[in-house]
């Protein structure tokens, strides 16, 4: 991972949040955030009354009222300072990936010839020849070759990764580097397009937009403090006509304490803050919303390859049936296997070599590459003397052989389901209407994966584990790693149709995909975490991009967007709650200010109504850079289930949002006293 990208919370950081808390005070930036924006209101009229006592006829103590102001001053440059904070990181990345972005020389292919131009210049379709030592000039679609690229400048991951043309491990991203060889690349964005356009404009949040949680919580706090603003406006008429004098920034300071400042100061901080803790683990959410969806999340769905287990299949014998030797089946396998670059492909030639084995390569010159496909589930080569050599799925090379009119040989089944039940994946391999044998390929199960599944079985999100693989394999992966359910022998479409039918169920899908055809279910899904190493078509339809292509990381992302809804829901629980104990603080001070008579509604034994008063406003303040550490981090989290978390955080932040202010009042009054 990026150094810079984990990196914690600089002075840097921190001084450049203090000097945008003074700049967010700008009323048309603060009126997106309303309580805070009544305060901010609150705040000048405190100031006014305190400049000019005069013109408010008042006989207000100017002392302290001008306390109010500088208490209430706080207040709103705490909340600046909380957002300005949770950006702070996103803001120093966007830096140093816009200094990456250098405008730099490409080699344009015109008519055949190469033409010297500047990158800014590409265009979508444009044809760019990259060499060893060159930067990528934009992002594009490796059409020719093979090359390794460094792509350190947006994974921050150094070891550089092979793209080739063709398959699933062809596109390139402009800024990074080719450190070997060369290829011919079809650019496929504009100038300002680019995925590090895109990533600098996520990372600092330019076109940051509330979610609909956000928005639907905004809804609630505005409509709190409308109220409140209701109650304290007709109290001062009230208050008169009882002969009552009760001083406007008395009722100022009553109505910010009654309003929801806690949450209202924070809110966005969480929201930002959750969205980095995704983009510093290498994930890049196109929205907040793709965030808060990974938190509601009920069924994921999990590829079998490459996700639960480690995915380079190796081939790691040949196994004879119907009469033939290793040795044979090991030849056509090779034969079969000369062009297929797939990992599973490239491994039945290394196996070849290691066993000390030579085939007959001249076979496969002027032969026709027949190409690994999902739907076929099979790869090969038809030879020039019209001999076609095949190897794939054991069904599918059975049907493919009975066509011929083949005969199956009676142990392959046998054979086949041996390898299967140990994990592995058997692949037939014949010519013509022959079976010769199996390719025993081998995979692992990453270490861990039953801890994981059992934590999120504890969330109470199903996982279902979609393979091309057959049953017998599917059934002993699916054991050995504890998924509650798996679906074996699936086409691509045959996800997007997993998927259409647990939403038509009103659950939400995640799920993860690199291919071209996974673009649709990555499209389809509620979240859809596209491979960094996969396909444009994946990146584009997905609403989230893993940097580090790690496919299991899907499950970590889920966490991190409960914490995030957890953690809003938890502060705003505290915030409400914490309100309550102000206006025990608060309101009898007022009333014994204004009726002196009134002394036993000090429940609290607060020094003075002056001191109640300002102890609770500070209070208040105080609370919002005292959480800043908490809505950043996100609250504690353990795994169980929505009911349960729900019932233990009621009782922890609302309970604790009622006592802790009880508490920090009576000892800020303490010291407040000595002076009020
Ligand atoms: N290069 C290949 N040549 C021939 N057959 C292959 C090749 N690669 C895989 N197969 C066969 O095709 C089947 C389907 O492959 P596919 O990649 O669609 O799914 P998978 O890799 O088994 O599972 P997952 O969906 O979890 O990645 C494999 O199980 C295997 O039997
Ligand atoms: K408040
Ligand atoms: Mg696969």
């Amino acid at each position: 991972m990026n150094a810079n990208r984990k990196s914690m919370l600089t002075s840097a950081i921190v001084s450049r949040a203090v000097k945008e808390s003074f700049t967010k005070l700008n009323p048309v930036s603060m009126m997106r955030n309303p309580v805070m924006f009544v305060v901010e209101v609150g705040t000048v009229v405190v100031l006014l009354m305190t400049l000019f006592p005069g013109y408010f006829n008042t006989q207000d103590d100017i002392g302290f009222n001008l306390t109010v102001f500088f208490i209430l001053l706080f207040t709103v440059l705490f909340a600046n300072f909380a957002e300005a904070l949770a950006e702070g990181r996103g803001k120093a990345q966007a830096d140093s990936l816009k200094n990456t972005k250098k405008e730099i020389n490409a080699n344009k292919l015109v008519g055949g010839v190469i033409k010297v131009v500047s990158s800014a210049d590409l265009r979508k379709g444009d044809v760019v020849i990259v060499s060893q030592g060159e930067m990528i000039p934009g992002d594009g679609e490796v059409v020719e070759g093979l090359a390794s690229v460094d792509e350190s400048a947006i994974t921050g991951e150094s070891a550089p990764v092979i793209k080739e043309a063709g398959g699933d491990f062809s596109s390139v991203t402009g800024g990074t580097r080719v450190v070997s060889d060369k290829i011919k690349v079809r650019i496929t964005s504009d100038p300002g397009e680019s995925f590090i356009d895109r990533m600098i404009s996520l990372v600092e949040g330019a076109k940051r937009q509330k979610t609909p949680n956000e928005l639907a919580l905004n809804t609630l706090l505005t409509s709190l403090t409308i109220i409140f603003l209701i109650v304290v406006v007709t109290l001062g008429p009230i208050a008169g006509y009882l002969d009552i004098d009760l001083q406007v920034p008395v009722l100022i300071a009553l109505l910010v304490c009654l309003i929801p400042t806690t949450i209202g100061g924070l809110l966005s901080a969480i929201g930002i803050a959750g969205m980095d803790r995704v983009t510093q683990f290498n994930v890049l959410a196109m929205s907040g919303k793709a965030v808060e969806a990974a938190g509601d999340i009920n069924t994921m769905i999990l590829d079998k390859t490459g996700t639960i287990t480690y995915g380079n299949r190796m081939a790691s014998e040949f196994v004879p049936v119907g009469g033939a030797d290793a040795r044979t089946v090991g030849e056509w396998a090779a034969i079969g296997s000369v062009q297929d670059e797939t990992p599973e492909g490239r491994s039945v030639l290394e196996l070849m070599k290691k066993q000390g084995m030579a085939y007959d390569a001249s076979l496969a010159s002027g032969a026709e590459f027949v190409e690994f496909k999902a739907e076929t589930r099979m790869s090969g080569m038809d030879l020039r003397d019209g001999r076609k050599v095949r190897k794939g799925a054991v069904d599918a090379m059975k049907k493919w052989v009975a066509a011929q009119g083949g005969t199956i040989p009676e142990d392959l089944d046998a054979n086949g389901d041996a390898i299967a039940r140990e994990g592995g994946t058997p692949l037939a391999v014949a010519v013509d209407n022959r079976i010769f044998g199996l390719i025993y390929l081998k995979d692992t199960v990453k270490p861990g994966m039953r801890e994981r599944f059992d934590q999120l079985r504890q969330m109470g999100i199903k996982t279902i584990m979609c393979t091309g693989d057959n049953p017998l394999t599917a059934a002993t992966i699916a054991r050995e790693a504890g998924v509650d359910d798996f679906v074996a022998e699936s086409k691509p479409e045959d996800k997007i149709a997993l998927i259409r039918r647990e939403q038509a169920e009103g659950k939400l899908v995640a799920m993860t995909g690199d291919g071209t055809n996974d673009a649709p279910a990555l499209a389809q899904a509620d979240v859809g975490l596209a491979m960094n190493s996969g396909t444009i078509a994946a990146k584009e339809a997905a609403n989230m991009v893993d940097l580090d292509s790690d496919p299991s990381k899907i499950i970590e992302v889920v966490s991190i967007g409960k914490q995030l809804l957890m953690t809003r829901g938890a502060l705003t629980t505290f915030s409400i709650a914490n309100d309550i104990a102000k206006y025990f603080a608060i309101i009898p001070a007022m009333f014994i200010l204004a009726i002196p008579e009134m002394s036993v509604l000090n429940v609290m034994g607060l020094g003075s109504p002056m001191s109640a008063i300002l102890s609770a406003l500070i209070f208040n303040a105080i609370i919002i850079p005292l959480l800043i550490p908490l809505a950043m981090k996100g609250v504690a989290y353990k795994p169980m289930s929505a009911s349960k978390l729900l019932s233990r955080n009621i009782l922890v932040y609302g309970l604790g949002g009622v006592i802790v202010p009880f508490i920090g009042i009576k000892v800020i009054d303490l010291v407040v006293h000595l002076w009020v």
